[in-house]
């Protein structure tokens, strides 16, 4: 199981600094969210943060979650600009394959991204050629909202597909993840969580993030 902070709710005045001390205290991956005011209803940060931030020396995975759109522009930005994986939304894109492929041939793990909203049937298709789903539990835009708990059935529903098809996709949860919300997320089949106030709200990042370790451990 990974731990991903979500960097959006980082102290951004000192964004460099933060990452170095998540990932200090034990964080896995770093989630990037952008958002473009257009698929969903905040602004964030674009690929030069994102160039930035390794330029900084920030070497551990970077994980992009666009919710943007269009959304092919945006890959190879943040491809060229240093993301490790890089997720999007079915319905931001007008050709699912071919945008899957795009992350691929530069060289990113690639990721589909769903809200709550979405059905799973949406990526039944490319199953298969992705090598993630991000599972969102909250509608995408903003930081603390409360976990959707219709989306622990949703992530059951998913890895039971994931085994039936004999494949090798992991699944992913972002939103409202806490110490109360992430045990039935990973009893469910999510084996990367995503946290952002959980983590950065908190005043000691080693405890918070081991505490979430120990919270599935219960
Ligand atoms: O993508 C999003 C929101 O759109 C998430 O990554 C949130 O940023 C997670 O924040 P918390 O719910 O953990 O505070």
């Amino acid at each position: 199981m990974l731990i991903a902070p979500s960097i959006l709710s980082a102290d951004f005045a000192k964004l460099g600094q933060e990452v170095d001390d998540v990932l200090a205290a034990g964080a896995d991956i770093v989630h990037f969210d952008v958002m473009d005011n257009h698929y969903v209803p905040n602004l964030t940060f674009g690929p030069m943060i994102c160039s930035a931030l390794r330029k900084h020396g920030v070497s551990a995975n970077i994980d992009v979650h666009l919710m943007v759109t269009p959304v092919d522009s945006m890959i190879e930005a943040f491809a060229d600009a240093g993301a490790s994986m890089i997720s999007f939304h079915p319905d931001a894109s007008i050709h699912l394959d071919r945008s899957i492929s795009l992350v691929k041939d530069k060289g990113c793990k690639v990721g589909l991204a769903l809200n709550p909203g979405t059905p799973l049937y949406v990526i039944e298709e490319v199953l298969h050629k992705i090598d993630y789903v991000l599972i969102m539990s909250v509608n995408p835009g903003f930081g603390g909202q409360t976990f959707i708990r219709e989306t622990v059935d949703k992530i059951k529903r998913l890895k039971q597909l994931i085994v039936d098809k004999r494949l090798s996709v992991a699944i992913e949860v972002d939103g409202g993840i806490n110490e109360s919300t992430i045990k039935s997320a990973y009893d469910a089949g999510a084996e990367i969580f995503v946290a952002g106030s959980a983590i950065f709200n908190a005043k000691d990042y080693k405890q918070s993030i081991s505490a979430l370790r120990d919270a599935i451990k219960k």
